[in-house]
């Protein structure tokens, strides 16, 4: 008979699988320790919207369009300077809508040559915020244990995750996830599952990369397409990046914001509200106008439920608030219903006013702004606060968070 290795002799006996899991297991909570942003270099200037888009997109026989979409872009400059879009930053410029002139025409065949793109300019846009948070982070690259890739450009495999890894150097041994198509609520859903990931195993640290580019669904405007007017009003290209992990190493890392708790809610009888299909020429996308009233009407419940799950009894004046500013419509009916102060989501107004609507990744850019204030002393003294991403579905993501030490004291 064959002798038995003694190492496979030794060791089944000894440990139970109750005692590995629980050695598998962090200690504290998953907690933000550092974000990094970036977008593309083309930045269109809100005032000069309309004609970027409509020359581009060679649609100057439509002005009734082209009045609405500058009485809309017009009425952000104007009425709500502070508030609102003043720039946003796009892939698409000149140079690409030259090289594919069929991008300005929605029914012509356009898909292969946007997912061939999309598949190199995502990741790389994607590659630079998280090299940023990586330098803010303090740590090499190699230490990364878990990818989470998000974005709604990825129809593709291998996709944009394999790409970005290699572009930041991760080891190859790095757990990668790619999350597709959850629009505007994909940074919500991204860090939910960094907080499982980075609480499940001890030691990981999970880089979140969220990445949008308005390329797949840039084309011209439509009668009676409404959704395409209000999309150019108000989307934008940026991608962030955000460094997950529990237990944080005293001398090298940073906590910033604790994540205590996490949920997801549908909305009922939601499902038509908010759409994204990809079609032979582009992504089609649908925003029913009743959709502001719609997270209003919900939002609430979604922060009774999580406070509760966790027996904490928050006042909602009292928190900082990372809310996904989807429009400035919704946050203000989302600030009315919850009975808060105008200057409550500041941070969320701030990006909507620098980026627009990013979708997915715009939650990451509040999260940094966020940061920026604490550390500045500004006014969201608050140790509790809630980070709200919302999208196709209608869903609502959740996550309580609490400020962290590296932030404490600034
Ligand atoms: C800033 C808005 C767009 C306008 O401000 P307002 O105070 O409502 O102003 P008005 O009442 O004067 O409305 C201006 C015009 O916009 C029209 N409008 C007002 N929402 C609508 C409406 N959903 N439909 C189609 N007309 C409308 C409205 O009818 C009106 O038209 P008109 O009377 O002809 O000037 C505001 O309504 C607002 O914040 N809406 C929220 C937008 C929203 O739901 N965002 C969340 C969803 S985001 C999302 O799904 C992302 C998908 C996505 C997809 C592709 C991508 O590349 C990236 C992302």
């Amino acid at each position: 008979m064959a002798p038995v290795p003694a190492t496979a002799a030794a060791a089944p006996a000894a440990v139970s699988t109750h005692e590995i899991r629980r050695a598998q297991r962090a200690d504290g909570p998953a907690t933000v320790l550092a974000i990094g942003t970036a977008n593309p270099e083309t930045c269109v200037p809100q005032d000069e919207y309309t004609d970027f888009y409509f020359r581009l997109t060679k649609s100057e026989h439509l002005p009734e369009l082209k009045n609405k979409l500058r009485r809309i872009c017009k009425h952000y400059a104007c009425t709500h300077i502070v508030t609102s879009i003043e720039k946003r930053f796009l892939h698409v410029n000149d140079d690409v809508m030259e090289a594919h002139p069929e991008f300005a025409d929605r029914h012509l065949t356009s898909l292969d040559a946007r997912v061939e793109i999309a598949s190199k300019v995502v990741p790389e846009l994607a590659a630079a915020a998280s090299a940023k948070a990586i330098a803010d982070w303090g740590r090499p690259a190699t230490d990364i244990t878990h990818l989470i890739f998000s974005t709604y450009s990825g129809v593709k495999a291998p996709s944009g995750d394999r790409l970005l890894a290699s572009l930041l150097g991760l080891r190859p041994t790095v757990s990668r996830t790619v999350l597709s198509l959850h629009g505007c609520y994909g940074g919500g859903r991204a860090l939910q599952l960094a907080k499982e990931l980075a609480e499940n195993n001890r030691g990981a640290r999970v880089l979140v990369a969220c990445a949008e580019s308005t390329l797949i669904a840039f084309y011209g405007p439509e009668v009676g397409c409404n959704d395409t007017i209000i999309g150019q009003a108000l989307f934008g290209d940026g991608s962030g990046a955000v460094i997950v992990g529990a237990d944080p190493v005293g001398a090298v890392e940073r906590p910033l914001f604790e994540m205590t708790f996490a949920s997801q809610t549908t909305v009922p009888d939601s499902e038509g509200a908010i759409t994204m299909q990809y079609m032979k020429g582009g992504m089609d996308y649908h925003i029913a106008s009743g959709v502001p009233e719609m997270l209003a009407g919900n939002i609430e419940r979604c922060l009774v439920d999580a406070f509760g799950a966790i027996g904490v009894a928050a006042r909602w004046k009292d928190l900082f608030w990372a809310v996904h500013p989807g429009g400035r419509r919704i946050l203000d009916l989302i600030e009315e219903s919850l009975g808060l102060e105008n200057g409550a989501m500041a941070a969320s107004r701030q990006v909507l006013h620098e980026y627009g609507n990013m979708s997915g990744t715009t939650v990451i850019f509040v999260l940094n702004e966020l940061r920026r204030r604490f550390v500045a002393g500004g006014a969201e003294g608050a140790d509790w606060g809630a980070l709200m991403a919302f999208g196709p579905g209608v869903t609502v993501e959740t996550i309580l968070l609490r400020v962290g030490s590296g932030l404490k004291g600034n």
